[in-house]
């Protein structure tokens, strides 16, 4: 029986599938004439043969071989064209909850992708939306058809010859019951196939993305070993559900032979003794074959619909996802709108943070305030919380306690395209697509010039490297910028910041270490940006935050110290001591993390 959570999910489904309903209502419509072309061709059987054939009538032989010929024509034209607009509605209805999917879940929460395997997005995206196209609207009308067939088959039957149906009626219990019970064997195995696929695929993707620590430390063995053992589970569950499946079907024509011969004998003593006519008899076998067809598939399309509905609750899970908060409100008033055109100050008052509520605070009671035109940098140890700050600040994350003042609004009430013209977030391990550098720096703005591309990646310094690339700019990255060296790529995403034309740079400084030729080029071009722009940077160099308006050092998600750099030396405490553990103290400097 149906659910009031699944009727609700097949609303939301049909009010994709509205946009196609002339496709479907074709389909839908081939429906009763496909079922009248099934059980017009034993009808016209019978007055061949028991008409004109038994009654050397050769007069209109030619025109009843003609009309059978017509019908088994018409027959297949009606279910090719049944079959092949209920496809296209379901792959049209797919495809655009595909886009509506995928445009919803590029807008979810980071919260959300921190607690969802990106695996589990995946198959809601594609297998699950799959299987809600192809299968449900196929396996739903066709579950209709072919019940519609038998019940019309059967009355056929008992009209022309009650006997005969009756022998048919005492095999189809049997049937049935067979049909159900290796149905629900194989329904198990299939969920034991499903959720081994799922597994190895989560596995493989895992070893995919991390292919370079796999070959790094010599793990092969071990990975193929751990995806040996899935193909193998795979194998074995695909191998029992093949056997089922052919048991099942070698048992139902077995049983439809058993009854064409049961019905041969009985029906032919009856033509001998002309109790029935041969034209009624060839007509019955005829219709067997057609009744026990569907009777198999029955509980497969059961089984088909139960998981499209599996997948539908999925896939609506994700519908439901909830989106940031900040996005959710309400368009602000045009006065704060106006407000927040040009950064002024950002005050962070006694914040304090965890990443759910079952987790400890990370940050407590943290003020501070940055001015236009300042830099402040956040130190301390790893885990302290400083990239948290700069989550906060680009509205990553939602749900501080306190208060964040941008320009004195509050950070929570304004939606997260309303700042995006003020913070550029500089990440040196910024995701780098595989595509022109060209494309990677003006990210999201693809109109922007060469000119401007170019001032973009000169800021940086990262012209010198670009043009010396084979076609420069329109040099094509690899993976995540594999073909460039790690400090290329961290050059290039800076130039994608500055591009960006941000009022505040956020910094979170990389602590990999690059080669010492474009280490320099890094240096300058933070140094740059520190000279002439607002920042507040998480960074790990000395060199880089030493003249900064102030330095806050972290500790377990408090600010434990602050000061210029000067202030802080003559502390002699944490900072100090930051500096001091740091072993690579040669220029340049840096604080140890
Ligand atoms: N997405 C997350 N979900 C839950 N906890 C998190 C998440 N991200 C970070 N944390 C936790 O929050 C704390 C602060 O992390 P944060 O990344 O802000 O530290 P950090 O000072 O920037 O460290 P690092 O210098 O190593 O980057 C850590 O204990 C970390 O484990």
């Amino acid at each position: 029986m149906l659910k009031a959570k699944d009727i609700q999910h097949l609303k939301h489904f049909f009010k994709y599938a509205k946009a196609y309903r002339v496709t479907a209502w074709i389909g839908i419509l081939m429906l009763p004439l496909s079922i009248i072309t099934n059980l017009l061709f034993p009808w016209l059987i019978i007055q061949v043969i028991d008409d004109q054939l038994a009654q050397n009538k050769i007069e209109g032989l030619w025109l009843n071989i003609g009309l059978l010929c017509l019908v088994l024509a018409l027959n297949y034209l009606f279910e090719s064209l049944y079959s092949y607009n209920l496809k296209r509605t379901g792959q049209l209805t797919v495809a655009d909850m595909r886009t509506a999917l995928f445009n919803r879940v590029i807008h979810l929460p980071r919260r959300y992708f921190d607690n969802t395997p990106s695996g589990v997005t995946l198959t809601r995206l594609t297998s699950d939306l799959e299987a809600i196209g192809e299968s449900f609207v196929q396996s739903v009308v066709g579950l209709v058809k072919d019940s519609l067939i038998t019940i019309s088959l059967l009355v056929m039957m008992f009209v022309i010859d009650w006997r005969l149906a009756s022998i048919v009626l005492c095999v189809i219990p049997p049937v049935m019951y067979l049909t159900i019970y290796v149905r629900n064997r194989l329904r198990a195995l299939y969920r034991i196939t499903r959720s081994v696929m799922a597994r190895s695929t989560g596995f493989l993707q895992e070893v995919l993305l991390g292919f370079k620590t796999v070959q790094l430390y010599r793990a092969e063995q071990e990975v193929e070993e751990v995806y040996g053992a899935y193909t193998d589970e795979f194998l074995r569950a695909q191998i029992k559900v093949n056997k089922y499946d052919s048991i099942l079907f070698a048992v139902i024509s077995g049983i439809t032979s058993i009854t064409v011969a049961l019905m041969i004998w009985y029906g032919s003593g009856q033509v001998l003794q002309q109790g029935l006519t041969l034209g009624v008899l060839i007509a019955f076998i005829n219709m067997l074959e057609k009744l026990f067809s569907p009777i198999k598939d029955f509980t497969s399309q059961i089984a088909t619909i139960q998981s499209s509905f599996a997948s539908l609750d999925h896939v609506e899970e994700l519908f439901t996802e909830p989106l940031d908060e900040a996005d959710r409100l309400m368009i602000l008033s045009a006065g704060v709108s106006k407000k927040l055109e040009q950064f002024d100050s950002l005050e962070f008052k006694n914040v304090s943070f965890r990443y759910t509520e079952q987790l400890p605070y990370v940050l407590k009671e943290v003020s501070f305030c940055l001015n236009k035109g300042q830099q402040i940098a956040l130190v301390g140890a790893t885990g302290s919380g400083k990239s948290t700050i700069l989550r906060l600040i680009a509205q990553i994350y939602s749900g501080y306690e306190g208060s964040i003042l941008l320009n004195g609004v509050e950070l929570s009430s304004i939606p997260t395209n309303q700042i995006n013209h003020i913070f550029s977030l500089m990440r040196q391990d910024a995701f780098l697509f595989e595509e022109s550098v060209r494309f990677n720096i003006a990210l999201g703005k693809q109109d922007m010039t060469d000119k401007e591309i170019k001032a973009a990646a000169e800021y940086v310094f990262a012209d010198q490297f670009i043009e010396q690339l084979p076609n420069g700019y329109d040099f094509k990255l690899d993976k995540n910028g594999s073909n460039l060296s790690s400090g290329q790529a961290q050059l290039i995403s800076f130039a994608r910041a500055v591009a960006q034309k941000g009022q505040v740079f956020m910094l979170d400084e990389a602590t990999s270490s690059v080669d010492s030729m474009t280490e320099n080029l890094i240096q300058k071009a933070v140094k740059r940006l520190f000279d002439g722009k607002t920042v507040i940077a998480i960074a790990h160099r000395l060199s880089t935050i030493r003249h900064s308006d102030e330095i806050l050092v972290f500790d377990q998600g408090r600010i434990v110290e602050r000061g210029t750099h000067e202030q802080l030396l003559t502390l002699n405490a944490v900072y100090w001591q930051l500096l001091n553990s740091d072993t690579t103290q040669a220029e340049p400097l840096s604080i140890a993390q």
